[in-house]
């Protein structure tokens, strides 16, 4: 295959099949830089809001680009049309974790039975691009031989196939989405790889560096990164818990300090609760299943797992040494981060499962996840839509996720509604320079000593970082 750019065609048309949280995103991007772009989702309902011009899903930002993506997002009636009408087909359909944890790609093969034959019928060159998250080997294994078999074509010749996975995160996805670090590609052959590339350069503001790479390779990458950022997250909440004990010592002057290092960088140490949501916690149970099916282990991720599971462990252990069962707990922020309803693999729902196996009088609220909570909350526990119904009675609060809300309470009214002077477990140290008065203040990740409610002077040692 020649190198010249002239040999490779210009994209224009490109299609999105699935448009969902991420896919619906990406079909704005692209058509926001002026690609004519082709989606299609086999819900119905999310077609019949699109083509009303209806955002079926909230994200930041989405609203913002859609004057300019609607005039070029077009809707196909069928997968066969979206394959038709476009020269890079994207899948961004779900890839949900089995009970051994590997991603299944029921979905994603299902989508590829309908375009093997819309394939057959093409004789202009496409590529074939997988987005979703999916084990190690997927395509050469699973989705090339069924292209293969389905379209009559060899691929790499007749077809192209991608594996080209997005490292966005709920809540910033449009700006992740534009703005990346990297764009990893796995593909089957260089025009594969040339053709999507050129969507992305023209789509990207932030002109990322472009990893073009064999399939097996991206599929190997896109769970190593999420894995090595689970390990940094993990190394500074274990660092958090062990300054917790130390008499003077603060995560955040430390986690300062470490991120100044380039080698280390100062993103994902904050020292918090730990990591949940739909990607981070199953993508460290895929990869280890992956090595293992290697005849391989992966301590470092199996640790990074036992790791953020017992951050829930030290917490409610503290819970333990200062309030009796029976007592009431309120957990504000139930959510796996702020700014969503999502609650799977939330940390805080763990900590208020646990505690209400233990006996304690749980109450709850959470700005937007509450009705999701409710779903996979232990029954029995207080829903509080106002989160002053919390503190009634309460003998501690956990402040759990750290929504911007929780910091502007009346804390002085909050304080009035508990139990005397009532513990502040404070996950995140949001209120360490200014602990509300009438609780005891303690901000996981900060020793004993520099315990902001204990200043002789009346100042707060917290605020000395
Ligand atoms: N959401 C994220 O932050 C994120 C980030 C990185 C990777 N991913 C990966 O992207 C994939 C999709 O995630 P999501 O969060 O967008 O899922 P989602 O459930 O929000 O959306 C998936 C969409 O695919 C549609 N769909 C299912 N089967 C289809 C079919 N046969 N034809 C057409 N449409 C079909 C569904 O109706 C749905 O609208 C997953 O593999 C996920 O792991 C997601
Ligand atoms: O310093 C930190 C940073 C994050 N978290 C937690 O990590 C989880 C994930 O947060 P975030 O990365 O913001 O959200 P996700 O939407 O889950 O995005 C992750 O998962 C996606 C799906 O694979 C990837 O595409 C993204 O790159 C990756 O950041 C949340 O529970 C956070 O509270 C911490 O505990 N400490």
């Amino acid at each position: 295959m020649s190198e010249n750019q002239s040999d490779f065609p210009t994209i224009q048309r490109v299609s999105v099949i699935g448009l969902g949280k991420l896919g619906l995103c990406t079909a704005a991007c692209f058509a926001g830089a002026g690609f004519e772009v082709w989606g299609y989702d086999a819900n119905a309902e999310v077609m019949q809001e699109l083509a009303s011009r209806r955002l079926p899903i909230r994200e930041t930002d989405l609203e913002k680009l859609m004057p300019e993506a609607w005039p070029n997002l077009r809707l196909a009636a069928s997968t066969e049309q979206a394959v038709n009408n476009a020269q890079v087909i994207f899948i961004i359909v779900p890839t949900p974790s089995g009970p051994d944890g590997r991603f299944d790609n029921s979905f994603i093969e299902k989508v590829l039975a309908e375009i093997g034959p819309a394939l057959k019928q093409n004789y202009d060159y496409k590529v074939v691009d997988v987005i979703s998250t999916v084990m190690p080997g997927s395509s050469e294994s699973s989705f090339l031989p069924l292209l293969e078999n389905l379209s009559g074509k060899k691929c790499g010749q007749g077809f192209g196939l991608a594996y080209n996975p997005e490292f966005i995160a709920l809540g910033s996805v449009i700006q992740n989405f534009l703005n990346p670090d990297l764009v990893l590609i796995g593909c089957s052959d260089q025009v594969s790889g040339h053709m999507v590339s050129q969507v992305y350069e023209r789509t990207c503001r932030s002109n990322p560096k472009i990893a073009c790479m064999s399939l097996i390779n991206a599929e190997i990458s896109k769970l190593s990164l999420n894995c090595f950022v689970t390990m940094k997250i993990s190394f500074a909440n274990e660092l958090s818990a062990l300054c917790s004990a130390i008499p003077g010592a603060d995560i955040d002057t430390i986690t300062d300090a470490l991120g100044a290092d380039t080698r280390i960088g100062n993103k994902y140490i904050s020292g918090g609760l730990g990591f949940g949501g739909p990607c981070f916690p199953r993508d460290n149970l895929a990869f280890q299943k992956s090595a293992n099916e290697f005849q391989k282990k992966l301590s470092i991720s199996t640790s990074v797992v036992a790791a953020n599971n017992s951050v829930v462990d030290e917490l409610s252990d503290i819970i333990k040494q200062k309030v009796a069962p029976g007592e009431r707990v309120a957990i504000l922020g139930l959510s796996y981060k702020p700014q969503t309803q999502i609650v799977e693999r939330s940390q805080s729902i763990d900590i208020a499962n646990r505690l209400s196996e233990l006996g304690y009088d749980v109450a709850v609220h959470d700005p937007m996840a509450l009705d999701e909570a409710a779903k996979v909350l232990t029954p029995g526990m207080d829903f509080c839509p106002d989160p002053m119904d919390c503190f009634k009675k309460a003998s501690a609060v956990i402040l759990a996720t750290n929504w911007p809300e929780f910091t502007k309470l009346d804390w002085e009214r909050a304080a009035d509604l508990s139990r005397e002077r009532p513990l502040l477990l404070d996950c995140w140290r949001a209120m360490r320079s200014s602990p509300p008065r009438g609780f005891s203040y303690q901000a996981w990740g900060i020793g004993p000593a520099a315990d902001c409610s204990q200043d002789k002077n009346g100042e707060s040692p917290c605020s000395m970082k």
